[in-house]
């Protein structure tokens, strides 16, 4: 059986999440809690959510390029690292815990939960952490302009993306049951799973846009072939402008 043959056929039974936010907001904490109430609950065949915590799995899978000094922290090789998560992706139950989450495939990811904490509690958690002025600063401003809000909702359908509080302890249980009610209803409501690969339309429709961008291609080169034989206009202009 070929590769190609294999992707085709690759299903996931379970669905992924990304849950993101500003550092800080609770999104580790989130995860760890997520699976395994969902392991307790719906682990089965074998299968199980696992917590992509994705800033550790970087650093493990060598996908750091550089160091930020000012803001005292590791950037991220985006291509590497996705290549290197596709792969886990691809065999559902991820829970991706990341402040960034407008890298990941759309035909990957079924949920985005958008944690959303007050800036003074979010100001003393990250105080705890010892950050540098120029860091807390940045993490409170994005929190401010909901950065992460808006690159998710750039990112995916907005049907798919959901904004939770993250204040308390109980809004994290509350949260936590909420998400895994969703589980248990997209698990019953796909019991067949979701292809891995891009919707078959949609795979037409990029088919056909290519072949248009294509063809566009040609007359833009038959285009500037014209425009290369109009020598005389452009004699006639230089003259004009000489006058
Ligand atoms: N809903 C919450 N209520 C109260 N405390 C919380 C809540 N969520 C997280 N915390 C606390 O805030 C701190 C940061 O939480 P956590 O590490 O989960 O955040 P994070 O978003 O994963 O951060 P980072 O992006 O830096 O990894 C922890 O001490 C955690 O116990």
């Amino acid at each position: 059986m070929t590769s190609t043959t294999n992707r085709a056929m690759s299903r996931r039974y379970f669905p992924n999440i990304i849950i993101t936010g500003t550092p800080g907001c609770g999104k580790s904490s989130h995860s760890e809690s997520l699976v395994s109430h969902l392991n307790q609950e719906l682990s089965k065949k074998g299968q199980e959510f696992t917590h992509l915590n994705v800033s550790d799995l970087a650093k493990e899978r060598g996908c750091i390029e550089s160091y930020d000094e000012r803001l005292d922290t590791s950037v991220v090789d985006e291509d590497k690292l996705l290549d290197s998560l596709e792969v886990d992706l691809e065999k559902g139950g991820a829970i991706v815990d990341w402040h960034c989450c407008d890298i990941f495939p759309e035909r990957l990811i079924d949920l985005v939960v958008v944690l959303r904490t007050d800036n003074s509690n979010l100001y003393d958690r990250l105080k705890k952490r010892n950050y540098n002025e120029a860091k807390l600063q940045e993490n409170l401003d994005c929190e401010i302009m909901e950065v992460v809000l808006n690159d998710a909702r750039e990112a995916y359908i907005p049907e798919i993306v959901i904004e939770l509080n993250s204040n308390s302890a109980e809004e994290m249980d509350d949260n936590v049951e909420r998400i895994g009610q969703w589980v248990t209803n997209w698990i019953k409501d796909h019991p067949d799973g979701v292809t891995n690969e891009l919707d078959p339309e949609l795979a037409a429709l990029a088919r056909e846009e290519q072949g248009d961008d294509e063809e566009e291609d040609e007359d833009f080169e038959i285009a500037e072939e014209g425009a290369y034989d109009s020598d005389d206009d452009e004699e006639e202009y230089d003259d004009d402008d000489k006058e």
